[in-house]
């Protein structure tokens, strides 16, 4: 897929993987709809888009993935503005054990809302023209991260739901792609949570674990993971996978035979 002119929503933009995901974009030549809950912020980088890229490439939108009447109006906005829609990347996250439904609410409800709502603009059978859905899940949903076990079930959830709604769209004919992007430890602002009280709760006093995890896998830079997503935004080969993206390179994971085989029971021709 080129990316010259193509339409992307981005959400949680503003800072961190969100934003080197929107930059990528951008210098391939997209338009990106930047979604946030942080307002100053958006601002701010709207204002540092529009200096490298042109006033007319980006747009920012305060929205929180919590609520499904803010979300809906940016998707409309952005389909209103840029003339369409072909990229989406739910990838706001957050750890909050103490919270821990706001965690689910950001991190699991928040992409299930984000990929129902691209779905709606896309899909053929709604005149839509295709696309891609890329969700943003992370190792800890292929694996336990000790000090997050919330964090941990929202991400094998994305997993799971990535992987249920690809094969979804594959039997309906939606004409979207959906993969699901898996990255080991990113040296952005969410690492601070490793574990600190505020974010891990009663579960801080395993920080020790979570750190010896972290000296194991190294942490990424943002760029390294940004590569990776663009590669799955692209490879129209892709659809229903999950990239696992560590330090020492990039892989595709490999599921458990007898859930890849569900779908071609119900439809032999997958
Ligand atoms: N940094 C890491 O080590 C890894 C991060 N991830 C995942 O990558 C995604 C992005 O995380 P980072 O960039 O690392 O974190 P970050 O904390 O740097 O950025 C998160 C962004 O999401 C925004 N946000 C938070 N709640 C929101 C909401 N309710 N609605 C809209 N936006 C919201 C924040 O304002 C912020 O701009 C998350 O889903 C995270 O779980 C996955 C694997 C590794
Ligand atoms: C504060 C946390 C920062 C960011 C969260 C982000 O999503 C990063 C998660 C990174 C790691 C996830 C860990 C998952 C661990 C597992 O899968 C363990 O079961 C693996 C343990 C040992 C692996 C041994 C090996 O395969 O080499």
């Amino acid at each position: 897929m080129a990316l010259h002119g193509k339409v992307a929503l981005v959400t949680g933009a503003v800072q961190g993987l969100g934003k080197g995901f929107s930059e990528i974009l951008l210098q391939k030549g997209a338009k990106v709809a930047l979604l946030d809950i942080n307002e100053s912020g958006g601002k701010d980088l709207k204002a540092a888009f529009d200096k490298e890229y042109g006033p007319d490439r980006t747009l920012f939108l305060t929205c929180t993935v919590e609520s499904e009447e803010q979300l809906k109006d940016a998707f409309q906005k952005t389909v209103e503005t840029f003339g369409g829609l072909d990229i989406v990347c739910n990838n706001a996250g957050i750890i909050d054990e103490t919270n821990w439904e706001k965690c689910v609410s950001i991190n699991l409800n928040g992409v299930v809302r984000g990929t129902y709502l691209a779905l709606k603009h896309m899909k053929k059978e709604n005149r839509g023209q295709g696309g891609v859905i890329i969700n943003v899940a992370s190792m800890a949903g292929l694996g336990p991260l000790l000090t997050a076990p919330i964090y941990t079930a929202t991400k094998h959830g994305v997993v799971g739901f990535s992987r249920a709604m690809a094969d979804v769209s594959r039997l309906c004919d939606y004409g979207v792609r959906i993969n699901v992007l898996c990255p080991a430890f990113v040296q952005t602002a969410i690492l601070s949570s490793l574990g600190s009280e505020g974010t891990t709760g009663q579960f801080a006093g395993l920080r020790g674990v979570a750190e010896k995890l972290l000296e194991q896998f190294g942490v990424l830079e943002v760029s390294e993971v940004a590569k990776n997503f663009l590669k799955l935004v692209t490879d129209e080969s892709r659809n229903g996978e999950a990239l696992l993206v560590q330090k020492e390179g990039a892989s595709y994971v490999t599921f458990p035979q007898v859930a890849s085989q569900l779908p071609s029971i119900l439809a032999p021709s997958l």
